[in-house]
Order: structure tokens, then sequence, then C-alpha cells
């Protein structure tokens, strides 16, 4: 067997015999997180296995994984839970704050093997792989959010399984999935409300969540991806809510004849909610309260004519202080935004569109003095950048919900 041309091959087998013992086996088990920047973690593949991209972002939120999952929010990110055990209380089916998980990815430290909670009917790993979410575990997190809070969210991808092989069986290169990591689109710019709104319009009464007698004030809530809660702590106070499609139009709302018009909080770049900050100024030009939450507040930023902008790695977690500054009071707040509006703190100014009057910014980030509320001078309209209803808590936001009350109230007086 001199003849190089028979190198490699076994008599009668009609097989190349290297590349047969060469071919490695595809391990399941194994992903990685890449980075835009280049950076690389290996780890184990966690729930679903695939190629997944997104923007990865890091959440500093202790417990509330099920809530932080399926808040549309997260619709096209990568999250990384900086709290390193992940998984323990399993998964139930009352706490999901919409109908699926959203996150593009899912990235832990240490991922629960036996979870425990009297409410738990699987295991996390489960419902990730059930709903086709792709995540890694066993990478230092710790690293990942260092990294991202000094460069900002970047671009990543989660590649795992056979998506690590190339077609002849070799594992690839770190390298070669960074070209995939780098072609995907940037959340700047993105416009993602219109993917994650419900078609259909639905009704969340008051009876339904112990109110009694009959409701106080109707609200038309636009979802931009709104969180099962946020609806059911307006009914609690009595508000019967029509939750309405992101493509709603000011003649619809004007069919239910609302006392107050509320929009939700949602994915994607303000810069691109050009037809809600339209349908917004209708609303604020017909006098009608209003109240907003994230997005909801960067779109009554925009209506009022203030920019939005990036922020370099945003505010994600259960534990973002804010400074009420009509109070004083400090909130811990529930948060997740990467966007923000930019508006002076600390004075009063005449709104850039000037004929809503003055404006204040009423809440800031004690971290970085990010502007976290707005609340109009001479019009009902107020708005916060954080998340109120806080589902896996804390409450101390909750009042906000009174103030929304409070304002149809006074309007519907005067
Ligand atoms: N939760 C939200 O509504 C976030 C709003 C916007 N998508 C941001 O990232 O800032």
């Amino acid at each position: 067997m001199s003849d190089p041309r028979f190198e490699g091959f076994q008599a009668g087998a009609g097989q190349p015999r290297e590349t047969r013992a060469q071919r490695p086996t595809v391990d399941n088990s194994v992903a990685l997180l890449v980075l835009e920047d280049g950076t690389v973690y290996e780890g184990t593949a966690y729930g679903a296995r695939g190629t997944t991209l997104g923007e990865a972002v890091f959440s500093t939120g202790m417990t509330g994984y099920q809530e932080t999952l399926t808040d549309p929010s997260y619709a096209r990110q990568i999250v990384v839970q900086t709290a390193p055990h992940i998984g323990n209380t399993g998964v139930n089916d009352e706490d999901p704050e919409s109908r699926r998980i959203w996150v593009a990815g899912y990235a832990v430290r240490d991922a629960a093997r036996i979870p425990s909670n009297w409410r738990s009917v699987r295991t996390l790993e489960q419902e990730l792989a059930d709903q086709g979410i792709i995540g890694i575990k066993d990478i230092d997190t710790r690293a990942v959010t260092r990294r991202l809070r000094d460069q900002g969210a970047m671009r990543a991808g989660i590649f795992s399984a056979e998506a690590l092989y190339d077609d002849v069986g070799n594992r690839k290169a770190p390298h070669e999935f960074l070209e995939a990591v780098r072609s995907q689109p940037d959340m700047l710019g993105a416009r993602l409300a219109e993917e994650v709104t419900s078609a259909d319009p639905y009704v969340i009464d008051p009876a339904d969540h112990g109110w009694e007698g009959e409701p106080i004030a109707t609200v038309a809530a636009i979802d931009l991806g709104i969180k099962t809660m946020t609806p059911v702590r307006m009914a609690e106070r009595g508000l019967r809510v029509h939750v309405l499609p992101a493509t709603t139009t000011f003649a619809d709302i004007e069919q239910l004849k609302p006392q107050g018009v509320f929009l939700s909080n949602g994915p994607g770049d303000p810069a691109t909610a050009s037809t809600q900050v339209g349908l917004l100024r209708e609303v604020l030009n017909s006098g009608t309260p209003f109240f907003g939450i994230c997005f909801g507040n960067q779109i009554l930023g925009r209506a009022l004519g203030f920019d939005t902008y990036k922020l370099p790695f945003g505010h994600r977690g259960i534990n973002q202080p804010v400074m009420d500054h009509a109070t004083g009071k400090v909130e811990i707040t529930s948060q997740n935004h990467g966007f923000a509006v930019d508006a002076p703190v600390g004075e009063t100014v005449t709104a850039p569109e000037s004929r809503y009057g003055r404006v204040q910014v009423s809440h800031s980030s004690l971290n970085d003095g990010v502007v976290e509320g707005l609340r109009c001078m001479d019009i009902p309209a107020f708005s916060v950048q954080y998340h109120p209803e806080a589902a896996a808590g804390p409450h101390d936001s909750a009042y906000l919900f009174d103030r929304f009350v409070d304002l149809m109230k006074e309007h519907q007086n005067a």
C-alpha cells in the first residue's frame, strides 16, 4: 500500500479510513456565547440547542426569572443573569408576564438541577427546551457582565450542539461565528412593538380582580409588549382596561370613550415608534389623561419633542434605585430599558413641542442620573421609565397606578 492514491483506504471498505476515524462525534452538551467584540465564552448547552442571535444584556434581578423571560421588552435580546443560581424554584403556570418566553437567548452560571417550590410544575431547562429557547450555562456570567458594563451592550450569539460543527463534522473555530453575530441588525433602529403586540383586543375587568361594584373608569391600554400584571394592577383599582393592539388608531380609542389612555412597555428603539408618537399626540391634544410605562415614557418624551438615546448598557433588574423628585423618596424599582429620554433633570422646562406646556423630570436614576419619569404640568399626562407593576416585586412604585386614578378623577371633576 505504498501507492499514495490509496493512502487512507482500507482494502475493500470503499471508504477513506482516516476521515471515518477522525470524524468527531457531535457533542450535544457544548455551547458558546460569542460577543461581537470577539470574546468567546465556552459553557454547557442549556434549553434548546442550535443558533440564536440577539443583543447581549445583563439583568441584576436576584429573583423573578420567569417574569424576566416572559417580558416582551426582552425580544431580540440575549439575557445574562448576574444572579449565579437560576431555576431553583422551577417554572409555574401563574408567573408568566405574557403568552410566551421572548428572550432570544439565555445565559446563566449555575442552573438548578433539582427545582424546589410548591408551585413548580417543571424545570426551567424543560421550559426553555419546550419553547425553543437556546441557552448556555456554566459560564462566568460575572466576567460577561463586567465586559458588557465596560464595553456596552453588544450583539451576540449562542451556538450549541450541531451548530458548532462544519459539514464534515469538524468543530468550527470560534471566529467563524463572529460573522453571523456581526451581521445581525443592531438594537438601535429596531422596530419591534408590532411584532410582540397581541393581534386581538381584550378586556381586563375589575370584578375579576377583587374590585366590588361598578368600574370607576375605562382605560384604553395600547399593548406595545404589555405585561400581564399591568392591566391587573389597574383593574384592582376599579379600572376597566381595554388592551388594544399596537396599531390602534385614535378613532379606535375614541369609540371606547375612555377616561384615560395608557401606553405600555415594549421592545426596540423608541425612535422607531413614530406611529405611537403620532397617536399619543392626538391623545394629548384631546386632553384625555395619559399614563405611560417604560416604552410609554419614551414615547411621551418624543411626543413632547425630546430626543431619546441608547444607554451604554441599560438598566435591567428589580433592584434599581430611583428618586421621586416630588417627595424626595427613594424607590427600589423594577427596570428593563436600554434607551432613555434626553431631558434636563432638576428644572421645569417648556416642552420642545411648546403647545404641551411645562414638563418636569419627576424621577431619575440614583445610579447614573438617567431620566426615569416625566410629569406634564399643564396637561394631564405623566409616565415612568420603570415597571411599577413589578410582578416579581418590589412594590415601592405601586402608588403610580393610584396617581393615574387620581388624575382621571381630577379631570372628570374639572
Ligand atoms: N421595557 C421597555 O419598555 C423598554 C423600552 C425600550 N425598548 C428600551 O429598551 O429602552
